[in-house]
């Protein structure tokens, strides 16, 4: 394992919560991990720590199984062989390309200093632009040498803060991925934050979900969207609602009930028996929601976002449960319009039954954990209405 966090606490001073709290990864050489969550969550702290900017207040950082921060301990970052790219790119407006990436190379002799600078303008697609100046470059272009100039010292491990977040929404998309084929041709091992998922999606190989200084989930895409581990992953990746549901067993069959019918033969359902009643909240993605003119169960629009090949639709059924939907973009219903839908659900994610109290704070109720309450729980996070 290249970099492991084990426990991580990181506490600012004055500060009665800590910005980070234990917090345990690992990441492979060769892998490009990104964090990713709300804004105050903690993800650049982290990354700060794990660069040698911050000192952690608990836990171990490892690099190549060698402890380079712990309490009391933490090895300075020149000598931690890193290399960083910040959101604002700062590069040195007064010098051209060549030497803004041959920056870190000042000990290596001059031929050798501009073959990699050469190598690693290549890399980043702008070979042969090394007499060019900073403000003769498109925003997406200095990025790129932002980046190129951190690679150049072959560092073992790159860090990258927001690197995209000053570029507009197409270019960003699109950097993403080429910044991911470039990292990987360069076999580095990267750690990148950032709060768009669909960036988190395009460059990285795992993917933690951070929320109030805690990793919720360490994983790849494919499982924070289908297995989500925690209300707060469900909730934050995608679109979609908690609806109340209830699990029985017929005939050796586990069924689903849910405001928007009984959902049967489906994959990875926990038995009923894990849930007082069997009553329990099922995750519902936009995606597992179908338009369909001939199902019985209809729903209102209430609200729609128009995506290009389909649309959004916020949707309330007659019990006053809201739902979302991802329907094709020809089918243009007007607000106010009941639409015929239906679940098509081939594995269901599952959760105990939320407080019906939405705020914390305003919540009498003894916590019980037979109810499946999770007030208690610091997983626990409100249902979310749209
Ligand atoms: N130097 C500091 N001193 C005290 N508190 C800090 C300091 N830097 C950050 N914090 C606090 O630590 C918490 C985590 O901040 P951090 O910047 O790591 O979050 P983030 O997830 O990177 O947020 P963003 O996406 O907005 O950049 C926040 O509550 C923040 O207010």
């Amino acid at each position: 394992m290249f970099l492991e966090l084990r426990q991580l606490d990181i506490h600012y001073p004055g500060s009665p919560t800590p910005a980070v709290h234990g917090v345990s990864l690992n990441l492979r050489a060769g892998d490009i991990g990104v964090l990713i969550g709300p804004s105050g969550c903690g993800k650049t702290t982290l990354l700060r720590a794990v660069a040698g900017l911050e000192p952690v207040s608990g836990g171990k950082i490892l690099l190549s199984s060698r402890v380079v921060s712990e309490a009391g301990h933490t090895e300075p970052a020149e000598s931690r062989r890193i290399g960083m790219v910040f959101q604002d790119y700062a590069l040195f407006p007064h010098m051209d390309v060549g030497r803004n990436v041959g920056f870190g190379l000042n000990h290596l002799p001059k031929a050798e200093r501009q073959q990699r600078v050469a190598e690693v303008l290549e890399l980043v697609g702008l070979g042969g632009a090394d007499k060019r100046y900073p403000h003769e470059l498109s925003g997406g272009q200095q990025q790129r040498v932002a980046l190129a100039r951190a690679l150049a010292p072959k560092p073992d491990l790159l860090l990258l803060d927001e690197p995209f977040s000053n570029l507009d929404i197409d270019l960003r998309e699109r950097l993403a991925h080429e910044v991911r084929n470039i990292l990987k041709a360069a076999k580095a091992t990267a750690l990148l934050v950032t709060h768009d998922q669909l960036e988190a999606f395009a460059i990285g190989d795992v993917i933690g979900v951070m929320n109030e200084g805690q990793l919720h989930q360490w994983d790849d895409a494919y499982s924070l969207y289908h297995r989500p581990a925690t209300r707060f992953v469900a909730d934050f990746i995608g679109h979609g609602v908690f609806t109340p549901a209830t699990l029985r067993e017929v005939n050796g069959q586990i069924m689903v009930d849910t405001p928007v019918g009984t959902l049967s033969d489906v994959a990875e359902c926990p038995l009923p028996c894990a849930f007082e009643g069997g009553q329990c909240d099922v995750l519902l993605r936009a995606d597992d929601i179908v338009h369909d003119d001939h199902a019985p169960v209809k729903a209102e629009i209430i609200r729609k976002a128009f995506r290009g090949s389909e649309f959004l639709y916020t949707l309330r059924l007659a019990s006053g449960e809201l739902l979302m939907a991802h329907v094709p973009s020809h089918h243009d219903h007007k607000l106010g319009e009941w639409i015929g839908i239906r679940a098509e659900v081939d594995h269901v994610v599952t959760f105990n039954r939320a407080c019906p109290v939405q705020n914390r704070e305003l919540c009498q109720m003894p916590c019980s954990k037979a109810q499946a309450c999770e007030h208690t729980d610091p997983q626990y996070q409100p249902v979310k209405f749209v």
